[in-house]
């Protein structure tokens, strides 16, 4: 597919007329399709546009603007196995993983499709006893939504859903790996017969359109997923010019393994959340602090699940990993496992490139022997790499969980209730999770970080109200 930009309800070229190809990263002879090298001027269209059609989407009452997202949905739902094979061929991720997370795409409509329907604002005494007061929420005005490829489906639409709903009209970059995903979903949104300007999309470099959008006085907030250094300098202009921001970033997330645990168990969900999107998750596992008695069982458990992982072509059956989604990602990974090794951790398992292969295709890995000062226990890896540690007691495993900059998911295997409480309170995660893995996102459920990991706002569930609105409060004598 030749993607356009999507502005003002036209599919529309570039005034740069330039594209960028995509290529399967999992198949580097399949060229997926183009897209816009979009211009700043590209840019101003799309923002002018929604400014234009923000005062009609506002009046609408919340249950109408409700039904063009239950539309969308149906046409989703429809489209999804299309949908999920796109996805799977831009970022490389296997066909069931982007069937499930269409499903949810699916879901994330439906739920704040029924938000339109919801209270929005609270009744509260006056101390006038002739007086009414209450709040009302209203919608930022334009929206600017930048967003990550690694789930190309759920994360844009988690944004834009609750954007629309609450009646603001979005301005949305995808990421350069994964735009005609998006394409597809917004053309569910121009079948469901969405007003022209109330969602506009724009492909081409970060530097440009994303940091476009954080700079520019008619955008009144900014949502982001991606990297600390990149969400780091969208705060930074979004503050500067008083704009709404929010920040989803990075994590460095740990599964303790508690003596008492079922280790089989332990050792799947270590897996899965390792390994699971290539270990391209900001929830991911990357660290799996086990304690010293059932070191060596866990260890030798994890490796022998490794060794018999299926990694391949992800549009193939029975593949359970696929490729890391670029270049960049693949070349990422592999120089983390040499500073692992360099800085004195025993390779396990992996570690290496697949050779003779036709994309970027990386061996799950497991580093033992890690200390936590080591480059591999503190800084976001983002690829399947999980770095081995034992603790002595429940306290030595949370100061180890905790010592690191980043705060997303964090997870514990046991049976003992003390354990889970100490670990509910004292680990600094925004998403804690007991006897399952660090991943798994709920959409009904605020998400978000702590320390590094996000502006410390949350989204998802009902959260995506805090930031999608402004409170106004009102009083009436
Ligand atoms: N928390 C998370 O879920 C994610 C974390 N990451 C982390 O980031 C690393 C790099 O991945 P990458 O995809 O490059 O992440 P980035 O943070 O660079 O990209 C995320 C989004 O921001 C855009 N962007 C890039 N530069 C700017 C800029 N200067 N101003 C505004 N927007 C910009 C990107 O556009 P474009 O695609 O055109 O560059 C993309 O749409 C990963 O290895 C991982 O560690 C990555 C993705 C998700
Ligand atoms: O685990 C999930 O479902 C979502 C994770 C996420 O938001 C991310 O990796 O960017």
């Amino acid at each position: 597919m030749n993607m356009k930009n999507f502005i003002n309800g036209i599919w529309t070229t570039s005034a740069s007329n330039k594209t960028t190809d995509i290529i399967n990263p999992g198949n580097l002879q399949d060229k997926v399709g183009t897209f816009q090298d979009s211009t700043e001027e590209d840019l101003q269209q799309a923002i002018q546009s929604a400014k234009n059609a923000k005062t009609p989407w506002r009046k609408l009452s919340g249950a109408t603007r409700g039904q063009y997202l239950y539309k969308a949905a149906d046409i989703l739902e429809k489209n999804a196995d299309e949908v999920a094979e796109i996805a799977t061929r831009e970022m490389g991720k296997t066909l069931p993983e982007t069937k499930g997370e269409t499903a949810r795409g699916v879901a994330i409509l439906r739920y704040y499709a029924g938000e339109g329907m919801r209270e929005e604002g609270d009744v509260i005494p006056s101390t006038d006893s002739d007086a009414l007061m209450f709040t009302k929420r209203f919608p930022l005005g334009v929206v600017g939504v930048i967003t990550p490829w690694n789930f190309p489906i759920a994360i844009p639409l988690w944004k834009t859903a609750p954007a629309l709903i609450y009646g603001n009209t979005v301005v949305i970059k995808p990421a350069s790996e994964s735009p005609i995903t998006f394409a597809k979903i917004a053309e569910c949104f121009e079948e469901a017969g969405l007003p022209a300007g109330v969602l506009n999309v724009v492909t081409g470099k970060g530097s440009v359109i994303g940091n476009g959008l954080s700079i520019h006085k008619e955008v009144n907030g900014v949502t982001f997923t991606g990297s600390n250094a990149v969400g780091r300098t969208i705060g930074a202009n979004a503050l500067q010019r008083g704009a709404k921001y929010q920040l989803e970033m990075g994590g460095k997330n740990p599964v303790i393994v508690e003596k008492d645990a079922d280790l089989e168990a332990a050792a799947d969900a270590t897996i899965s959340g390792a390994f699971k999107s290539t270990g391209q998750k900001c929830t991911a596992t990357s660290r799996a602090i086990i304690h010293q008695d059932i070191y060596e069982e866990v260890k030798q458990l994890l490796v022998e699940k490794t060794q018999k992982i299926a990694v391949g072509d992800s549009l193939e059956k029975d593949v359970w990993m696929g490729p890391c989604a670029s270049k960049s990602q693949l070349d990422n990974a592999l120089n983390y496992i040499e500073k692992g090794k360099e800085e004195g951790a025993a390779l396990l398992c992996g570690g290496e490139q697949i050779e003779d292969s036709n994309g970027y295709y990386l061996k799950p890995t497991i580093f033992d022997q890690v200390d936590n000062n080591m480059t591999i226990a503190q800084e976001e890896i983002f690829g399947p790499v999980i770095a081995l540690m034992p603790y002595s007691t429940m306290e030595h495993a949370l100061d180890i969980a905790n010592d690191v900059d980043y705060g997303l998911s964090a997870a514990i295997f046991t049976k003992n209730v003390q354990n889970m409480l100490s670990f509910i309170d004292d680990m600094d995660a925004g998403l804690v999770r007991v006897n399952a893995e660090s991943a798994g996102v709920e959409l009904q459920a605020p998400f978000g970080g702590m320390k590094q990991s996000s502006s410390h706002s949350r989204e998802q569930g009902q959260a995506a109200q805090e930031f999608f609105t402004d409170i106004k409060t009102v009083f009436v004598k």
